[in-house]
């Protein structure tokens, strides 16, 4: 069975392709300090309480924070006596190149959600991934990874507010009744809903008039669902995405005789 794990700024998720389908999920708050004993007490007690076997023969990582590959690495290596394969570095082979500046270094989280969102919808794509930073990944009609847009997430910008205005508590972020607020909460509450509405709606109307054809905006993220009800932002929502994308990394990996 292959291991996808995919670390981002705020949690890792850890799921289980047994070759027909994911067993599950498990989510842990993403800490490099975390050693591989750590991640295997805690992976192989909840495969446990599930029931399920653990049987790894392969693995694979998506970390945006480049520290904790290091521990992960030695999971893979140590408990599943394989070597992962890690989305981003020279090894890993991805089904077509990303088209950016020369140095720089692509999120591996945004060409993995390239892949899965390629592979389901076809070109001509902007995946919205609602995590840590709200990020934009504009899919050409080869299905490369060709840019796109990073901007704050909404859990930052809340907290951003919190830390920076003595007076403004720390509010969750959630659909506000009215635009106007009445109560300080509610005005904060409006602020980041409607302006993130507002945000998502913008870039995306940019981004198609820039790229002058219709595109699909496909949204993943946890909080994908919140800016859903009711105002057309998205063609579709698909919490799976990165799993999905790991999984046919791994596959064309192996398909063209890597690792
Ligand atoms: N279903 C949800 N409801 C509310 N907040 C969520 C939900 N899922 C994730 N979050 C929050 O969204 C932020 C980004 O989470 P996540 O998508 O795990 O980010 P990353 O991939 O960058 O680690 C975090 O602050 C997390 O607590
Ligand atoms: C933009 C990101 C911080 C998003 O990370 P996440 O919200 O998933 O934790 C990450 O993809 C990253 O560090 N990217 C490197 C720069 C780039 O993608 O251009
Ligand atoms: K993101």
């Amino acid at each position: 069975m292959l291991l996808c794990i995919d670390t981002g700024n705020t949690n890792t998720v850890f799921s289980i392709w047994d070759g027909t389908r994911f067993l599950s999920h498990w989510r842990i708050r993403t800490d490099h300090r975390r050693t591989a004993d750590e991640y295997y007490v805690w992976l192989s007690t909840l495969i446990a309480v599930q029931r399920f076997e653990l049987q790894i023969d392969a693995c694979i990582i998506s970390a945006t924070a480049p520290r904790v590959v290091f521990n992960l690495r030695v999971l893979c290596n140590r408990y599943f006596d394989t070597r992962p394969l890690v989305v981003g570095k020279p090894d890993c082979l991805l089904p077509v190149p990303p088209r950016v500046d020369a140095g720089t270094t692509v999120g591996p989280d945004r060409l993995v959600n390239t892949v899965g969102a390629y592979d389901r919808h076809g070109p001509d794509l902007i995946v919205v991934d609602f995590g840590t930073a709200t990020t934009f990944d504009v899919v050409d009609i080869d299905g490369a990874y060709i840019g796109g847009v990073i901007a704050p997430g909404v859990n930052l910008s809340l907290e951003a507010l919190h830390m920076g205005a003595a007076s403004l508590p720390h509010v969750d972020v959630t659909m506000p009744a009215t635009v106007i607020g009445t109560n300080t909460v509610a005005c904060i509450q409006s602020g980041v809903f409607w302006g993130y509405v507002g945000l998502v709606d913008g870039i995306v109307d940019k981004i198609r008039a820039e790229r002058d054809r219709p595109m699909k905006v496909i949204a993943t993220g946890g909080l994908a669902p919140l800016f859903d009800q009711g105002f057309d932002l998205f063609d579709a929502i698909e919490d799976d995405l990165t799993m999905h994308g790991l999984r046919l990394i791994h596959d064309f990996n192996k398909e063209m005789g890597n690792g």
